[in-house]
């Protein structure tokens, strides 16, 4: 069975954040990830972490200015200096927190700006991360995310990430697939973990339910089956439980809803 990890941004919505990691644990999860530890300091989230022994396995560099829209700035040509100087900020938490790989996301495409623009300054600015966080032994991750809930996001397909992870060649420099969106965007979910999962380039798996993004045994997408195939393909990285509670926040809703994890972790 692969190894799961609450992802803290998401699960436990009815608590504030820092009391996720505990819930998460009694829960009977080993590992977690968030979106962004910023607003917390490092020391703080490190000691959530090995006070309720915990593995961070993600989080993702700093992506503009999240509440005004932004989705990430790594695309973006005039926004070089802004992202060098958070993602050094994310290597420095990563190092406190232990964190072995960092998400860097694209970016919503701007009006009138030439795509070949756009493509070289990504390719530039993840070169650029690769190497800085190659020093750290930390990999670097892009995620295909889906069109309908993030409209004019750069990197829709999980064919555009593994071509711009080919090209730049490091070997830290790997994709994130997400099988929410993967379904969402171009389905065939085990012909594509079968395409990508031995190349080596995934370097993290997320789920959810399709198609509301609820716990995974609720939607269009056999996860029992894909769990079974990601061991088969030798995956040995974690999976992320990136999904909104069906129940949302109201008390204990996050575990009611872990039904489908504890019949897969508890003997
Ligand atoms: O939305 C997702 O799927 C993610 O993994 C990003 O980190 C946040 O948009
Ligand atoms: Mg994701």
């Amino acid at each position: 069975m692969p190894k799961f990890a609450a992802n803290l941004s998401m699960l436990y919505p009815e608590l504030a954040f820092m009391d996720r990691f505990a819930a998460a644990a009694a829960d009977g999860f080993s590992a977690v990830e968030y979106l962004f530890p910023y607003a917390f300091s490092a020391a703080d989230l490190a000691a959530q972490l090995k006070q309720h022994q915990l593995q961070q396995v993600l989080f993702n560099a700093p992506p503009g200015d999240w509440d005004a829209g932004e989705r990430g700035i790594c695309c973006l040509p005039d926004r070089q200096v802004e992202f060098r100087e958070g993602f050094l900020k994310a290597i420095d938490y990563a190092k406190t927190l232990g964190c072995p790989r960092i998400h860097v996301m694209a970016g919503l495409v701007p009006d009138g700006i030439d795509p070949e623009r756009l493509l070289a300054t990504y390719i530039s600015n993840l070169k650029w991360a690769a190497e800085q966080a190659g020093l750290e032994n930390i990999d670097v991750l892009i995620e295909p995310i889906n069109a309908r809930d993030m409209p004019g996001f750069f990197l829709h397909r999980q064919d555009q990430a593994h071509e711009i992870v080919q090209a730049i060649d490091a070997p830290n420099l790997k994709v994130q697939m997400d099988l929410y969106h993967c379904q969402i965007s171009e389905g065939d979910l085990a012909m594509k973990l079968r395409q990508y999962l031995p190349t080596g380039r995934v370097g993290h798996l997320q789920i959810a339910g399709v198609p509301a993004r609820h716990e995974p045994d609720i939607g269009e997408v056999n996860y029992p089956y894909l769990f079974a195939l990601i061991d088969e393909l030798g995956y040995d990285g974690h999976v992320g439980c990136e999904y909104r509670p069906k129940r949302g926040a109201v008390a204990d809703g996050t575990s009611d809803g872990l039904g489908w994890f504890k019949a897969l972790t508890w003997h």
